[in-house]
């Protein structure tokens, strides 16, 4: 545990910048570009024994190397969101990193949440099981939320897998995390393919698609979804490009149409080998074996090749699968505690702007009362 001085931390709140202390606790996370440490902070110009001496937190502070050319995308988003299923930004300050030359180092302090979803899949699979499905409705429909609000401006997160998917399991609030790779999509301005964690990437990605939009984000949704049913990674390629083949196993392979639209110079593997004596609606039966039809409708529609065709956020948020959450009957509890969860506050706190992002499909979204 270290304990330092910082001259110039600024609150994303207030827009105040102010000497703080900072108490690091421990590592919580390590990623490919740096680490993620628990941490509390102390107003240092508060006068002793007041009662703004007081160490806050914990926060959870990345750590990344500071761009000096261009500025970093993710303090840009961060700065940008304010939604219930996206991890808030707390305060943001550079600092020298004595682990590395004293490299001066980027500091976001967000807020805490006690684990990601891939723990806790983890948790269930290791005893034999998988989430129960409330459970998995109630984080699907909050994954679907925040990327409503996000894909609303056009930011496509573009590395969703369950490591970056932060859960309290006593009340089971969600919330995405990780904008080290989001970014604005413009319409029609190319991005890398290069991007998105092997397992979630979207097929488009897969083949090179540069001009790609956030129905990107929504496959690793539908990967996410199944993989809470599943207690695994659905498509798990062995190596970069047999990701594809995966899909191809179960969907088969994809069309000469979608090849030319995600990338006419593709001139790798289409594994077309694959026939199928079964129709896709028993395949996938047969792969999600625990879910209920309406999951596998769900599924169906979100797990597409064509990105046009794949579902919206809030055609998702809309789906019959989640009638169950909606209706005045739901209850579900904690999973540490036991306790009752307040499924209103929890997913249908919608604010104005978001409810205007519904447009025709808002009673569909909304409880039923
Ligand atoms: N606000 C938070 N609260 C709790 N844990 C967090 C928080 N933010 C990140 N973590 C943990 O730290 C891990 C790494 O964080 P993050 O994904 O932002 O870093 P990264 O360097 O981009 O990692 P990767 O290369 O795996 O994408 C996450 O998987 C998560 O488990």
């Amino acid at each position: 545990m270290s304990e330092y001085l910082v001259k110039d931390v600024t609150s994303n709140t207030s827009g105040i910048t102010r000497p703080m202390f900072v108490q690091e606790i421990t590592k919580i996370g390590e990623g490919a570009f740096g680490t993620v440490l628990q941490a509390n902070l102390k107003n240092a110009l508060s006068e002793p024994n007041s009662p703004q001496d007081i160490w806050i937190g914990p926060f959870a502070i990345k750590k990344v190397p500071a761009q000096t050319e261009y500025k970093s995308r993710e303090l840009q988003i961060l700065k940008q969101t304010n939604h219930p299923n996206i991890v808030a930004l707390k305060y943001y300050y550079n600092y020298p990193n004595k682990d590395d030359n004293n490299r001066i180092y980027q500091h976001l302090a967000m807020e805490c949440l006690p684990c990601n979803l891939q723990s806790e899949i983890k948790r269930y699979y290791i005893n034999k099981s998988t989430l129960p499905e409330n459970h998995i409705k109630i984080f699907t429909f909050q994954i679907a939320r925040a990327m409503n609000y996000l894909h609303s401006f056009q930011i496509c997160h573009r590395d969703i897998k369950p490591s970056n998917i932060l859960i309290n399991p006593e009340n089971l609030l969600l919330k995405i995390c990780d904008f080290g790779s989001a970014k604005v999509l413009e319409p029609n301005q190319p991005s890398v393919s290069y991007i998105c964690s092997r397992y979630y990437r979207a097929p488009e990605l897969i083949v090179g698609c540069c001009i790609y939009t956030t129905k990107i984000d929504i496959w690793g949704l539908g990967c996410v979804m199944g993989e809470m049913y599943m207690g695994k990674p659905v498509f798990q390629g062995q190596e970069p490009m047999l990701q594809l083949r995966e899909i191809t196993k179960l969907f088969g392979p994809p069309s000469d149409e979608f090849i030319y639209n995600s990338n006419p110079q593709y001139n790798g593997p289409l594994y077309s080998h694959k026939i199928y004596n079964s129709t896709i609606d028993v395949r996938f039966q047969k792969v999600f074996n625990n879910a209920n039809l309406d999951a596998i409708d769900l599924l169906m529609k979100v797990l597409v090749y064509s990105p046009i065709e794949r579902f919206n956020p809030s055609q998702i948020m809309s789906h019959k699968y989640f009638d169950e959450i909606k209706s005045v009957k739901f209850n579900v509890k904690s999973r540490l505690s036991n306790d009752p969860i307040k499924v209103d506050s929890l997913l249908f706190n919608f604010s104005d702007y978001e409810l205007k992002t519904f447009g025709k499909l808002i009673n569909d979204i909304l409880p039923r009362s």
